[in-house]
């Protein structure tokens, strides 16, 4: 720190000799006076601006880059203030070095594009020059090229990954993209007192040349930036400034606070730079010598310097996951949540960040862009806390409302068995309704917990397992943690899911902390706008990039983070003084899990394997798996002939154990399943419903009648017909044998596919069926393309048990005679039992092939 104040202190020194020599020197330079200056004295100055020069502009800012060493240091003085243009050539034999002040004073524009040579060469040696003299990772660059489709930032991309410098923006959007995130860096609160510069970084946003189709909006925005960038440390070099005028709108006057180059040829001249000037006349406002600017650098140099910053970049971020994780193999599962749950879940510099899951700090939100890692983040904080804390201590809660995989890492698949034996319930691409099954599970054990804390008296959730030792239960109370990506997606829409799923979220957030139950939210797009005090019981804020919502408007810390790092504060996201350092906020630097997947899966092993033998695997809903009955713990406790009474098994619920979806089958007038929808699925759950009905009979004890009436349904028929008929009498009819076969009087099950097919008369007999069927052990099962031959053939004759596949919401509540919560979507269906008066969605059951992968 002394030292940097010392190299400061020196730097200061030198320009204000460097300024003097200036100063006389201009005198001279400025060629317009009276008298001819001396040849003679202007090669004394001209050297004297020479050793000015190496002061301002020392090392990488000032040499000639075609000379340079590869071995000269990187890093230097922050800001590096001077940089060289070119070599200004007031005579022939006589040169020096133009500088210019940028970074910590203001801008630069060209008055031409990168498409000429020359500026193409200049912004490359500019660059070069900065991020070398530059300490490592303090300078961010932002590359816009309209026109060159971003070459000149070419020799540059390896700086990418570093998050040193953007892919250059190519059009327009590219560009605002530029201008919203420099927008994004300006400190907030100007008008109140300045404060002392925290940052450590700096933003140069490079445009090359505008994107044609650039509008007056934008040109504003750019100048709006020069104005107030400076400030807060962000400059521009904007080439083609000012832009052509193409309307009066887009007529530019010269950007604020900057050094404007003109280019001639083949010689460039040097505006003054913003708050000073060149010469001593007047009249003159621009360097009085020609300059020729430098060329392009050679690619080795470049090269050079990009390799460093990104070893650097690479090494000062080297966290992997074993960092995160219990240092001794004897600390697995040691800790005790009594108080609160704790792990580390980055590295500030050397030094370990813990964060906790307490009274104080009960939920965490998470922020950030579309690939800035939240899940890295959420795994990494999954595995470090599975490894600190046993099963008995902490049980997880996985949701995903995403399309992707966030979770799916910790239930078992067919590749790998096992499974973090702390999940209880993981959603991986889940619906909505499941989401709010979970949450409600969640809710009915606060309940629960609450109740426990009146009969114990006890106010705390340490005294709760206390007492409840006391009791005796040797299994103590673990403590829950809720993780849900993409919650807006569960909070989304005006429906009474999106309702109800708030106000549970909403008692959760408030009533969890004291029962032990504990929330991460995590979203790429935050909109903070719920209800104040919502948020407000989330005091730990995590942004990742992109992800500066969670924080507080004013608080603009986590502008231009790099993959990898996150700002974690743990005050509401609140920014505070720009002291030294605010205690409540660190960015820290987290690992990329799936970095090292050896690591992961030894992990993953160790943790299973040391489960009690008797866990249960997690309960786990994929949004996008098929659900088959061979599958269902139901069907298989049927054909094993423990099924209390006959009923059709048609899909999964979506609820938090996924119980089978089942329509039962008894006396009462009416009780017949019909299926609707015009996708072929529909035979298929038709099939699964036959199948099931047969399980629950035992062997020879009924009678099957099936029929298809269309193509799509006969494969299915046949196959159904064929394995029904191991266990049971089955008839195979057409149509005209159907019709015989709609007799209430003869006892056994109608399974009819296609059933809107029938020709016309050929149902004549449905209506005593329905009706009178079930009283004597008859009943059907019916697949319907059309829902509107069903209406007309029953003409009000009851069918309890309705089934929707993509029938409309409007048409399913005409059916069913109210309105209800329906959006027609695939893999999904709607099981609404009018006897019973319940309503739920199910994933149905398929037939097997075709979709698995
Ligand atoms: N700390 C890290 N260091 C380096 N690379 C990382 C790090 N974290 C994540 N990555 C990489 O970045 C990519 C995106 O990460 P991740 O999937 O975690 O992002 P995400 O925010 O969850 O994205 P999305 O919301 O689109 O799923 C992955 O390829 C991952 O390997």
């Amino acid at each position: 720190m002394a030292d940097s104040v010392s190299r400061v202190h020196q730097a200061a020194a030198l320009h204000r000799q460097a300024a003097a020599i200036a100063e006389a020197a201009a005198t001279v330079l400025d060629g317009d006076g009276p008298a001819t200056p001396d040849p003679l004295e202007q090669h004394r100055l001209v050297e004297d601006l020479r050793v000015a020069a190496a002061a301002l502009a020392p090392g990488w800012l000032g040499a000639p880059l075609e000379a340079q060493s590869l071995n000269t240091p990187l890093g230097g003085v922050f800001p590096p203030q001077f940089v060289r243009l070119g070599v200004a050539q007031p005579l022939d034999d006589a040169r020096f070095p133009a500088l210019v002040p940028l970074l910590g004073t203001g801008h630069l524009t060209i008055d031409a594009t990168a498409t000429d040579s020359r500026v193409f060469g200049l912004l490359r040696s500019i660059l070069v020059r900065l991020l070398a003299a530059a300490p490592a990772g303090s300078l961010l660059v932002r590359a816009v090229d309209g026109v060159g489709a971003g070459e000149v930032f070419a020799p540059f991309a390896d700086l990418r990954d570093a998050g040193l410098m953007s892919p250059p923006a190519t059009d327009r959007q590219g560009l605002r993209d530029v201008l919203a995130e420099a927008e994004k860096w300006l400190r907030p609160g100007r008008g109140v007192a300045p404060r002392r510069s925290r940052r450590d970084r700096m933003m140069l946003v490079v445009i090359a040349s505008l994107p044609e189709m650039t509008e007056g909006e934008e040109l504003r925005r750019i100048a709006a930036l020069a104005q107030q960038g400076p400030d807060s440390g962000l400059h521009l070099i904007v080439a083609g400034w000012p832009p052509p005028p193409l309307t009066a709108e887009t007529t530019q006057a010269p950007l604020p606070r900057t050094t404007m180059i003109s280019v001639r040829n083949p010689y460039a001249v040097i505006g003054d730079p913003p708050g000073a000037t060149y010469g001593s006349n007047p009249h003159v406002s621009w360097l009085n010598a020609p300059v020729f600017l430098d060329d392009d650098p050679p690619p080795h140099l470049v090269e050079a310097v990009c390799r460093e910053l990104v070893a650097h970049s690479a090494a000062a971020s080297h966290v992997t996951l074993a960092d995160l994780l219990p240092e001794t193999a004897d600390e697995m599962w040691a800790g005790d949540a009594a108080e609160g749950l704790s792990t580390v879940v980055g590295h500030d510099g050397d030094t370990p960040l813990i964060l906790r899951f307490n009274d104080l700090t009960p939920h965490w939100m998470v922020g950030g862009r579309s690939g800035a890692g939240k899940t890295a983040f959420l795994v990494n904080v999954l595995y470090g806390l599975g490894a600190r804390y046993s099963p008995g201590e902490l049980a997880l809660y996985l949701l995903d409302f995403k399309e992707g995989v966030t979770f799916a890492e910790f239930v078992p698949t067919r590749r790998d068995r096992t499974w973090l034996p702390h999940a209880r319930a993981v959603g991986v691409e889940a619906d909505r309704e499941y989401g709010l099954a979970v949450l409600r599970e969640l809710d009915a054990e606060m309940a629960r917990r609450s109740v426990a804390y009146e009969r114990a008296g006890v106010a705390r959730f340490a005294e709760l397992r206390a007492a409840a030792a006391e009791e005796g239960r040797n299994r103590p109370l673990p403590r829950i943690l809720c993780v849900i990506d993409e919650f807006p997606v569960l909070l989304g829409g005006a429906d009474p899911v999106a309702t109800e799923a708030a106000a549970l979220l909403d008692s959760l957030a408030r009533t969890g902390r004291s029962c032990g139950i504990h929330l991460i939210l995590a979203s790429q797009n935050m909109l903070l706008q719920g209800p104040r005090d919502f948020f407000g019981q989330f005091p730990v804020r995590i942004a990742l990039p992109g992800g500066g919502d969670v924080l507080e408007p004013a608080n603009d810390s986590a502008a231009g983070l790099p993959l990898g790092t996150a700002v974690v504060n743990t005050a509401g996201g609140l920014g505070g003084p720009r002291g030294a350092t605010r205690g409540h906020e660190r960015m820290v630097r987290f690992p990329d899990p799936h970095a090292d997947e050896e690591l992961l899966s030894d992990l993953r092993h160790k943790l299973w394997g040391a489960r009690n033998p008797e866990t249960q695997p997690p309960r786990v809903f994929a949004g996008y798996a098929s659900q088959h009955l061979a599958d269902d713990p139901t069907y298989r406790s049927a054909l094993a002939g423990r099924a209390a009474r006959p009923a059709a098994l048609v899909g999964r619920a979506l609820d938090v154990n996924l119980s089978t979806a089942a329509f039962p089958f008894d006396a009462s007038p009416g009780r017949h399943l019909a299926i609707f929808g015009t996708q072929a699925s529909g035979s298929e759950v038709l099939d699964a419903a036959a199948r099931s009905v047969a399980a629950c009979h035992q062997p020879r004890t009924t009678r099957f009648v099936i029929a298809s009436l269309v193509a799509e349904g006969d494969r299915l028929a046949e196959a159904l017909a064929a394995e029904i008929g191991h266990r049971q009498e089955v008839v195979v009819v057409d149509a005209a044998g159907l019709a015989e076969e709609l007799d209430p009087q003869r006892p056994g099950y109608r399974v009819v596919f296609g059933m809107d097919a029938t020709p016309p008369g050929g149902l004549r007999g449905l209506e005593a069926l329905l009706r009178d069927g079930p009283g004597r052990g008859a009943h059907l099962l019916s697949w319907w393309r059309d829902p509107r031959r069903f209406a007309e053939a029953t003409e009000g004759a009851g069918v309890a048990g309705m089934l929707f596949l993509n029938v409309p919401g409007a048409e399913v509540a005409a059916m069913v005679g109210r309105p209800l919560e329906w959006q027609p979507r695939p893999n999904r269906a709607l099981l609404h039992d009018r006897h019973a008066d319940r309503t739920v969605t199910l994933v149905p059951f398929l037939a097997p092939e075709g979709d698995e992968p």
